[in-house]
C-alpha cells in the first residue's frame, strides 16, 4: 500500500486546528483591564508585506513584471491583505519607484484572488498620497472605498467583488530613526501624517499607521519608551488611523518587552482590535513574540513570504518573519489564517530565487523538502 504523504497539501493547509480535541487558543483580548476573560477568537489576519517591505531594500532593481507576478501569486493564496508598494521619494528608496504602475495594474486588471483583497501603499506625505489619488481618480469604479468594504464585510452590501485600497503612514518611536527614515522629527512627521490621514479619509480610504522601532532602535538601542509609543499611537488613532502597526524594525524585541509594550498600550486605552504586530526576525524571536502578542489578544500580524525584507534605514536588520513560518506556527496553535501554506512555500522559493536571496523560511524549506521526499517515495513505489 502506498505510504500516506505525511505533509500532504491538506494536512499542511489545515494543520492542527482541524484536529478534533485540540485546545483552542484562548485570549483575553477584549478585557480592558487585562483581567483574564478567556474567549475564543481563532481567526488571525496576516498582512503580507513581501512586495514592499520585503523588496524595498534590494540593491538590484527588480523588474516591475516580477513584482506584479509576486503580488498576483500571493493574491491566490487566501491572504486578505497585501502591501504592494510605497509612494515615497525615489531618491530615498529607488526600489519602490514603480509603485504607481503597480497600483495601476491592480486597478486595470481583475487580479484573481481567493478572498476579498486589500492592497496597501505607503505614503509619507501629501505628495505620496496625491500620486496615489491621481491614479485612483482615473479608475473610480475599480476599487472599493472603505465605506463599501465595511458594508460588504458586515453583509449589508454585495455586488461584484473589487479590491480595496489602503494608505499607510509610518512614524517612528525614536527621534533618530524618524530623522533617518523621514528626514524630520517625530512631531513634524505627525503633523504631515495628520494631513495625509485627513486627505485619505476624505477620499474614503482605509489608513494604517506604522510606528517603527517600538522594541529597539538601531541608533538609540533597546530602551525605547513604551509610553512614548502609546502616545504616538494615540495621536495617530485620534487623527483617524484605522490601525496601528507596531514595528519591531530591528528584531530586537523579546517576549517580556513585547508583553510590557502591549500592556502599556492597553493601559493607555488602545484596543487590541486596533493593533497589528510587525516583527522582524533578526534575533530569531519573531514567533516567540508573536505567541506573546497572540496571548495578549492581538489578531493581526505582518509577515513576508520567504522571509524577505530589511529596512533601508535600519542597518543590520534582517527580514520580516516569514509568512510560511507564521502560517505553520499559528495553525499549529489552533488558529485559522485562511492561507494555503503549500502555495506560499512555492512563492517563497520562487521569489527568493528571482531576487537572488537565501530562502529564509525554515517552514518553507521543510515543506518543499517533504514534498520532494513524498514525490520520490511515490516514484520508488511505482517501480
Ligand atoms: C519623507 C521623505 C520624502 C522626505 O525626504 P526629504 O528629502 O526631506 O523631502 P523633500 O520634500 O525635501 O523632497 C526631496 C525630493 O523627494 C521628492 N519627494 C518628496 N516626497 C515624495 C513622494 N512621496 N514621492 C515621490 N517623491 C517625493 C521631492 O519632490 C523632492 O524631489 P526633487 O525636487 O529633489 O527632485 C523621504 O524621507 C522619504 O521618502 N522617506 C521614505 C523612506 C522609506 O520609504 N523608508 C522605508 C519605509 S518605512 C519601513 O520600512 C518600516 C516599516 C513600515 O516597514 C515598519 C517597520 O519595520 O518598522
Amino acid at each position: 500500500m502506498a505510504k500516506l504523504p505525511l505533509f500532504s497539501r491538506q494536512l499542511l493547509r489545515c494543520s492542527a486546528h482541524r484536529v478534533a480535541g485540540l485546545r483552542r487558543y484562548a485570549t483575553a483580548s477584549t478585557s480592558p483591564d487585562g483581567a483574564s476573560q478567556p474567549r475564543f477568537d481563532n481567526h488571525v489576519k496576516l498582512v503580507e508585506v513581501g512586495a514592499r517591505d520585503g523588496l524595498q531594500n534590494e540593491k538590484k532593481s527588480i523588474p516591475l513584471a516580477t513584482k506584479i507576478d509576486l503580488i498576483e501569486r500571493l493574491a491566490k493564496t487566501g491572504l486578505s491583505s497585501i502591501e504592494a508598494g510605497a509612494f515615497v521619494s525615489p531618491k530615498w528608496v529607488p526600489q519602490m519607484n514603480k509603485s504607481g504602475e503597480i497600483l495601476e495594474h491592480i486597478l486595470k486588471h481583475d487580479v484573481p484572488a481567493r478572498s476579498p483583497l486589500t492592497f496597501s501603499f505607503l505614503a509619507p506625505n501629501l505628495k505620496g498620497l496625491e500620486s496615489a489619488n491621481a491614479i485612483l481618480s482615473r479608475y473610480p469604479t475599480a476599487f472599493e472605498t472603505e465605506t463599501q468594504r465595511l458594508a460588504r464585510a458586515s453583509g449589508t452590501a454585495d455586488g461584484p467583488r473589487k479590491p480595496a485600497l489602503e494608505i499607510a503612514v509610518f512614524a517612528a518611536a525614536t527621534k533618530s530613526f524618524s530623522q533617518k527614515n523621514l528626514n524630520c522629527s517625530i512631531a513634524t512627521s505627525l503633523e504631515r501624517f495628520g494631513e495625509v490621514i485627513k486627505a485619505a479619509k476624505d477620499a474614503d480610504l482605509r489608513v494604517r499607521a506604522y510606528i517603527s522601532v517600538v522594541l529597539g532602535c538601531p541608533f538609540e538601542g533597546y530602551d525605547v519608551n513604551p509610553h512614548r509609543v502609546a502616545e504616538i499611537a494615540t495621536d495617530l488613532l485620534e487623527m483617524g488611523a484605522d490601525e496601528i502597526a507596531l514595528g519591531d524594525t530591528t528584531g530586537m524585541g523579546t517576549a517580556p518587552r513585547t508583553k510590557d509594550l502591549l500592556n502599556c498600550l492597553r493601559k493607555a486605552g488602545i484596543r487590541n482590535e486596533d493593533i497589528a504586530m510587525h516583527f522582524h526576525d533578526t534575533y530569531g524571536q519573531a514567533l516567540v513574540n508573536t505567541a506573546v502578542a497572540l496571548e495578549h489578544g492581538i489578531r493581526t500580524f505582518d509577515s513576508s513570504v520567504g522571509g524577505l525584507g530589511g529596512c533601508p534605514y535600519s542597518p543590520g536588520a534582517s527580514g520580516n518573519v516569514a509568512t510560511e513560518d507564521m502560517v505553520y506556527f499559528l495553525e499549529s496553535l489552533g488558529m485559522d489564517t485562511g492561507v494555503d501554506l503549500d502555495a506560499v512555500a512555492d512563492i517563497g522559493a520562487w521569489i527568493t530565487n528571482e531576487v537572488g536571496k537565501p530562502h529564509d523560511s525554515s517552514v518553507g524549506k521543510a515543506v518543499l523538502a517533504a514534498r520532494l521526499r513524498t514525490k520520490e517515495e511515490g516514484r520508488t513505489g511505482e517501480i
